[in-house]
C-alpha cells in the first residue's frame, strides 16, 4: 500500500476546511483526489474540477467511484450519513466533521470493527490542540476544578465545539466527578454558568473575526493554571488531516483523537 497513490473522495470541497483540503491534496505526492461529495449539484453551485466528478449521492459516489480513504468536512447532520454510507461500501472514513455525541461513537466503532476497516473521527486536526488536550487531562490528575471556554467564528454550527467535547472526556478520565461552584449556585439567568459534563463547565463563544480557540482554566488553593490554544489560520489543520489519511489505511478500528496517535 506505501508504493501506491491513496486515493480520496471529499466532501465539503466547497467549505473552509474543504478548500484547504483541496490544497493539501494537490500538494501532496502520494494523495489522489478521485472525486467529491457535495450537498448540491454543480449547476447550483458553479463548482467544477474538469478532472474529478462532483457527486451529491453518497451512495452513488461510493458505488461509483473506486477509493481508498473517504474525508468529510461538511455538517454534523451530513457527516453522520455520509460516514455510515462509506462504512457500508467498504470505504475507510475520515471524520473532520464535529457534533458526534458518545453514543454515536460508540456504535460506529461497533460498525468499524465488524467491517473490518479503520475510522478515524478528529474532532481537532491542529498537534497544538492535541497537545493542549494532553497537558490538560495530565493537569486534571492535580487539579479537580476545572472550566473550558471555547472560541468560534459564528459560521459553527454545533455547540459545544468538538474539541471541548474530547478535552472533557479526556480530563474526566483523570478527574473523580464533581459539581464544581457553591453547592447552593443558581443561576438567575439560564445557561450562565455554561454546559455541564461530570459536573464540569463549558462555555462557547461564538464571534466573527474568530478561527478556532480554546482554553482550560484549573484552579486550586491560591492558583490557576491556564492551557490555551489558539488556530488562527486553517492550515493548522492540515498537517493533522494529512497525518489521518496516511494512519487510516493500516489501523481496523475506530480511532477517536489525533492524541491516541501522537505520542
Ligand atoms: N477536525 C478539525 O480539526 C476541524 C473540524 N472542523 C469541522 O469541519 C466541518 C466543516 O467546517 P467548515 O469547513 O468550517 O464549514 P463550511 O460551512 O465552511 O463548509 C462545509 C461545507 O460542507 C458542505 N455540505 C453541507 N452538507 C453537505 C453534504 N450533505 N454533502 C457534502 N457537502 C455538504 C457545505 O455546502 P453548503 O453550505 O452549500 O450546503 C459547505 O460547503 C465542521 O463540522 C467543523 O466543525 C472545522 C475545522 C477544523
Ligand atoms: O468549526 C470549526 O471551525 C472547528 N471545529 C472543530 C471543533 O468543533 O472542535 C475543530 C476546531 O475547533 C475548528
Amino acid at each position: 500500500m506505501a508504493n501506491r497513490d491513496i486515493r480520496i473522495i471529499l466532501a465539503g470541497p466547497r467549505g473552509k476546511m474543504g478548500t484547504a483540503a483541496r490544497d493539501l491534496i494537490a500538494h501532496t505526492a502520494h494523495f489522489q483526489l478521485v472525486a467529491y461529495l457535495d450537498s448540491k449539484t454543480t449547476d447550483e453551485t458553479g463548482f467544477t474540477d474538469e478532472e474529478r466528478p462532483v457527486y451529491t449521492d453518497a451512495a452513488r459516489c461510493f458505488s461509483e467511484v473506486e477509493t481508498d480513504v473517504f474525508l468529510d468536512l461538511t455538517t454534523p447532520e451530513a457527516a453522520k450519513i455520509n460516514l455510515e454510507t462509506a462504512l457500508d461500501h467498504h470505504v475507510r472514513p475520515v471524520i473532520g466533521t464535529t457534533g458526534f455525541t458518545d453514543e454515536e461513537i460508540a456504535r460506529l466503532r461497533d460498525k468499524t470493527e465488524e467491517k473490518g476497516l479503520g475510522t478515524m473521527i478528529v474532532p481537532n486536526f491542529a498537534i497544538g490542540a492535541v497537545l493542549m488536550m494532553k497537558f490538560s487531562q495530565m493537569a486534571a490528575r492535580y487539579f479537580d476544578d476545572v472550566e473550558i471556554i471555547e472560541r468560534h467564528h459564528d459560521n459553527k454550527l454545533d455547540a459545544p465545539s468538538g474539541t471541548a467535547l474530547k478535552t472533557a472526556d479526556l480530563i474526566s478520565e483523570e478527574r473523580v466527578a464533581k459539581n464544581q461552584g457553591h453547592p447552593n449556585e443558581a443561576e438567575t439567568l439560564d445557561g450562565a454558568r455554561g454546559g455541564q459534563v461530570d459536573g464540569m463547565p463549558i462555555h462557547s463563544v461564538r464571534l466573527p473575526g474568530l478561527v478556532a480557540h480554546q482554553e482550560v482554566i484549573f484552579g486550586g488553593s491560591g492558583q490557576t493554571l491556564t492551557i490555551r490554544h489558539d488556530s488562527i489560520d486553517r492550515g493548522s489543520f492540515m498537517p493533522g488531516v494529512k497525518l489521518a489519511v496516511e494512519t487510516v489505511m493500516s489501523v481496523k478500528t475506530l480511532v477517536y483523537g489525533l492524541e491516541q496517535i501522537v505520542e
